[in-house]
Order: structure tokens, then sequence, then C-alpha cells
């Protein structure tokens, strides 16, 4: 109860049961865009890295459908289904105690109609705790599904330039907007994603003049992944950021805006190399690590039992390791 309490903040207990930190909301987004500050998102996809993400400060986490191809190993985002969306979102919202959540709405779980969409949303909302959608798609089916969607009640960002559900028809993760014609297509989508009432937009691998047009022309803030710097804010995978993906089975999908701000995967690489020399060796786990005791009248016990089951071996080993530890 912070507001009754005249301790310094500071010293206020900060353990699990401490008072929540201000969530961010819509309202605190609008406000930061207004005052023209950088917005930052990252993606997560389980419990520990949003708690990671919660604590960093970050303004918002997309559940992303990168997952498919971060989490689980698919080349494309297309096989990951609403449902294991949900899943993955539910243990994000576990996590995230202060950053505005947002739902990527997988492949198939909004094209076939906007009430389909609908319904997809707001399983997002109510089984996978998110503040917020994200669909991908300018096209004109795709804003009347963004439309309904907001009129049911659920705050949506669009999402636009490289849009990787539509890998079938792209043919491959490709910059977006390189031709004037398709600069123009995805301004103009993006301001019919404004006008069906997306709060933000995702500019995904278009240029950064391009992403700057778009950011000048909108009322709403623009989030780039490889827009240059000229959006409102931006947004990268985690796994990317942290290097963790440099292990030649996934360095392919690291694309190459994305800067590295550790080298985790090498650290990790590390760790496990040394915990299975560590097992083969016999040096783990060390006395420190073999916290169980048993105490030496329950030994000295057992040791009779045994002797009186039959079980020599058993026997044998509880009285060589009690005169040891004697
Ligand atoms: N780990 C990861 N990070 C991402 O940023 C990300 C995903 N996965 N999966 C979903 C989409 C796909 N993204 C990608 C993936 C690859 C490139 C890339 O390397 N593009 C190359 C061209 C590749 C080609 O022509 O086939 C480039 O030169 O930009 C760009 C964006 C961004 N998203
Ligand atoms: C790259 C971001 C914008 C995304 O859609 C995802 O991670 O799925
Ligand atoms: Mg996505």
């Amino acid at each position: 109860m912070r507001w009754h309490s005249n301790k310094p903040v500071d010293t206020v207990y900060s353990g699990p049961s401490a008072p929540s930190p201000k969530r961010v909301t819509l309202r605190t987004l609008r406000d930061k865009y207004r005052r023209g500050e950088p917005i930052s998102m990252v993606t997560a996809y389980d419990y520990p890295s949003a708690v990671h993400v919660d604590e960093a400060g970050i303004d918002m986490l997309l559940v992303g459908d990168s997952v498919a191809m971060v989490v689980h190993g698919h080349d494309t985002t297309l096989p990951v289904t609403l449902d294991e969306m949900l899943s993955h979102c539910k243990a994000v919202a576990r996590g995230a105690r202060r950053t505005f959540l947002v739902g990527d709405m997988p492949f198939g779980s909004v094209e076939v109609s906007p009430e389909h969409a609908v319904r997809s949303a707001i399983r997002m909302m109510k089984e996978g705790g998110m503040d917020s959608v994200k669909i991908e798609g300018g096209f004109s089916n795709r804003v009347k599904a963004v439309r309904a969607v907001v009129e049911a009640g659920v705050a949506v960002v669009g999402h636009v330039g490289l849009t990787p559900q539509s890998i079938s028809v792209l043919g491959g993760f490709r910059p977006a907007a390189q031709s004037a014609s398709e600069a123009l297509r995805v301004i103009k989508e993006a301001k019919a994603l404004e006008a069906a009432g997306c709060f933000s937009v995702v500019l995904e691998c278009v240029p950064g003049l391009v992403a700057a047009a778009v950011t000048r022309e909108l009322g709403i803030p623009t989030i780039g992944i490889g827009a240059g710097p000229g959006t409102s804010g931006q947004v990268l995978v985690y796994h990317d950021l942290l290097g963790m993906m440099q292990h030649p089975h996934h360095a392919k999908v690291t694309p190459k805006f994305c800067k590295q701000y550790s080298a985790v995967g090498a650290v990790i690489q590390q760790a496990l190399t040394a915990y299975h020399a560590d097992v083969v060796t016999g040096q783990f786990p060390s006395e420190a690590f073999s916290p169980y005791k048993i105490a030496a009248d329950e030994s000295a016990q057992l040791l009779r039992d045994l002797e009186r089951e039959g079980l020599h071996s058993a026997a044998e080993v509880v009285a060589d390791m009690t005169t040891e530890a004697a």
C-alpha cells in the first residue's frame, strides 16, 4: 500500500509480493508518441523471457508468431496454431506485470472472415491474457477484419511491409517497398489500417525512407523492424538481440538488421559443455550440491533393516558411507 507508507520508495519491499509497478497502457503509449519519445518492443514466448523483458522497462511485449521459427524450429511462421499461440501468451502473461502485451494473430486465425478474426482475437484477450492483438497485412479483407476486431473492443496493431505469413505468395523473406509502386502501396495500406482503428502499425523490412514517410503520414506510432531509425519505435526478436541464434543451425534465420546486444548462445553452449564435462569426470555434484542427509540413528536403523531383509549390496553401501561420514 504505497500510499499509506511514509518510507522512501526505494526502501519499500520489492520481493514477489511487492506492489505491482505501473502498467503500460494504451494511454501511456499515446502520451509517449505525442511527446516524441521512442517506443521499445521485444518479442517473448515464455515466462522467463517475459520476466526479463518486463524488468528491462521495455514498453511493449509481442508474443510473435515468429515463435514458430525461433522456438518450434519451423522454416516459416505458417505452422503455429492459435492454440499454440495461446499457450505461449498465457505463459508470457504470468511473467509480465508492467509491459503492454500484444498477441500476434497466427496464419489461419483471421483470413476466413471478419467474424473469424473477432472470434480469434477474443480468445487472445480472454484466454491468452493479452492487452491487444497484431494482425498481419494491409489488403482490403484484412482492413475489414481489423475494423471488426476494433469494434469488438480489442486494440489492434497493424503490420505491413514484409508480411511473413504471405511467404507462399511472396516466395521468400524479401525486403518490401523497394519500388515506387510497392512503397506507395505500403503507405496506403498503413493509412487504411489507421483509418480502420489500429493504434499502431509495425513496418517490417522496408527502406528507411519509406518507413519515415509512413511515420510522418500517420497519427499513430509506427514500430519498425529492419525499417531504419525514422519510426516511432523499434521491435526485435528476443533471441536475435540476445545473440542466441548464432549456432549454424539457426544462424540462417537471424536477419542482418538485428544488432546483437550479447552472445547468449555462446554462453549457453559453454555452460552445457562444462556441465557435461563435470558429469563425465564426476566433478558434479560435489559436496556443496549434495544437500540431503540422513541422520546417524536413521542410517544405523536402515543398515539393520537392509541386513534383515537380505539386501546385502545396499547394506554394504550404507555401512561404508556411514563410516566415511563418521
Ligand atoms: N529469428 C527471427 N527474427 C525475425 O526478425 C523474424 C523471424 N525470426 N521470423 C519471422 C520474421 C521473418 N523475418 C525475416 C527473416 C529473414 C530475413 C532475411 O534474411 N532477408 C534477407 C533476404 C532473404 C531472401 O532473399 O530469401 C535480406 O537480405 O534481407 C528478413 C526478415 C523477420 N522475422
Ligand atoms: C517480427 C515481429 C514484428 C513479428 O511479427 C514476430 O516476431 O512474429
Ligand atoms: Mg509475426
